[in-house]
């Protein structure tokens, strides 16, 4: 395949629905080395010039694909997540969609204007006030003047910046940079959002007025990438996800795929989760409080261990736990969340609540809690666990166990699982 080495190009006008980003066979190498990394830029130009360069051949020493052969497309109004461990080259594929680097190979083809927010206080000179950054910004993602007059009280006030707007951004906390960049960004209304972990800083009420605004300007068409190590962010915001590894594109497709085998990977090499079971060792004697959760998975109505319980089917929710002690009346409560959702619990439940005494003799226990009909409907879910004594005192807890619902296919249309019988009674 021939690839050729390509600037942003325009897309064709656009209409509802369509592609506004194109990414196809996208790679950009870089340079371990200072000192090599000069000498071929030196190399390079000196090609460049007599028409030598050829950039599908092998990797010279110490150069390294921060991003190989990545290729997706983004639709207008859609939201797409990037995810990947440390390193993994998104922000390098955020700045190759900016523009503010050029790729090895392949093509990025863009319909519209890019807004990158791209770091804290994205592109701010710290020197200049907050006003002057915010046309300097403003004019540079390509509005006039006028339209930055316009704009500019709106700005201020999203960002909540009050009197330090004529304050040097240098004097400004990373929370307040991040608050003006956000806003200068989205007022300036661009065909397409690049978000860079920005949606993390500041405050749960600047947080919720961020998502709200960005879903605003999702249903006046905005797209969005954003970048995210929560996955839970990127959950709640995005329609469809890329993961990138080691600068290679091993998933794109639905949200929920790619973050679920996102997760399995994070989690197997944590030894801690793969999704839908977790297994730990119990703590040492020092470290335990009498009651160890060594493990926690699900069982489907034959006895075997699932990893997705099914909608509207039986099942168990195993904890599986090290008891040193006689305990009395272990109170064990269990919230779940849906991941798409947040941070409220969807689902409560709790021995205490439901009158169940839970007494643990020294040894190797499950608690098992015996769902007839599991009502929630095909997704992925998060819960947390704490199990306590009798005096409220936390014997144990896990914070987090992510796990996925699959379908049966009875559950359509609907939010949970009802059990029901259908009758006919005639007279
Ligand atoms: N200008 C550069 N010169 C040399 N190597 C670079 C350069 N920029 C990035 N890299 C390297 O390219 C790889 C990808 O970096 P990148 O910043 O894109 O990863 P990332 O997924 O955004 O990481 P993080 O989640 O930590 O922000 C890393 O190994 C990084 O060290």
């Amino acid at each position: 395949m021939t690839i050729s080495i390509s600037e942003k190009q325009e897309l064709p006008p656009s209409k509802d629905n369509e592609v506004v980003l194109s990414i196809e066979g996208v790679s950009k190498k870089f340079c371990r080395s200072l000192k090599h990394s000069l000498f071929y830029g030196i190399q390079d130009i000196t090609t460049d010039l007599v028409g030598l360069r050829n950039n599908e051949r092998d990797l010279r020493n110490q150069e390294f694909w921060a991003l190989d052969n990545v290729s997706f497309e983004l639709r207008r109004g859609e939201a797409l997540g990037l995810v990947g461990k440390n390193g993994s080259g998104k922000s390098t594929l955020l700045r190759i969609i900016a523009g503010l680097i050029k790729p090895d190979r392949g093509q990025v083809r863009v319909r519209g204007t890019v807004a990158p927010l791209i770091a804290l206080g994205a592109g701010f000179n710290p020197i200049l006030t907050g006003r002057e950054n915010i046309y300097a910004n403003m004019s540079i993602l390509g509005l006039s003047k006028q339209e930055i007059d316009e704009r500019f009280d709106e700005v201020v006030e999203f960002a909540e910046i009050g009197d330090a707007i004529d304050a040097p951004v240098q004097s400004y906390s990373s929370g307040m940079a991040a608050r003006l960049g956000f806003a200068s960004a989205i007022h300036t209304e661009p065909d397409i959002l690049l978000i860079d972990e920005v949606l993390a800083v500041g405050d749960i009420k600047f947080q919720s007025k961020c998502h709200r605004k960005l879903s605003e300007l999702r249903q006046q068409g905005t797209s969005f990438i954003l970048v995210s190590h929560n996955s839970q962010i990127v959950l709640g915001v995005c329609d469809i996800a890329v993961y990138l590894f080691q600068g290679q594109q091993l998933k794109f497709g639905d949200i929920y795929s790619v973050i679920s085998q996102y997760e399995r990977h994070i989690f197997a090499s944590n030894y801690e989760q793969t999704l839908g079971v977790l297994k730990r060792p119990a703590k040492q004697a020092t470290e335990s409080n009498g009651l160890d959760i060594t493990s926690l998975y699900f069982k489907n109505s034959q006895g075997q261990q699932i990893s997705s319980p099914v909608s509207g089917e039986p099942v168990d929710l195993i904890i599986g736990c090290q008891v040193n002690k006689k305990l009395n009346n272990i109170i064990t409560r269990i919230n779940f969340y849906d991941t798409k959702f947040g941070t409220s619990p969807i689902q409560f439940l709790s021995n205490y609540n439901d009158k169940q005494q839970l007494t643990l003799t020294e040894g190797q226990h499950e608690i098992v809690v015996r769902m007839p009909y599991f009502c929630f409907k095909p997704g992925l879910y998060d819960l947390k666990i704490v199990i306590r004594n009798d005096a409220l005192f936390t014997l144990d807890y896990v914070e987090s166990f992510r796990f996925q619902v699959d379908s049966n296919g009875s559950m359509t249309n609907c939010e949970f699982y009802q059990p029901r019988l259908w009758q006919i009674i005639s007279y």
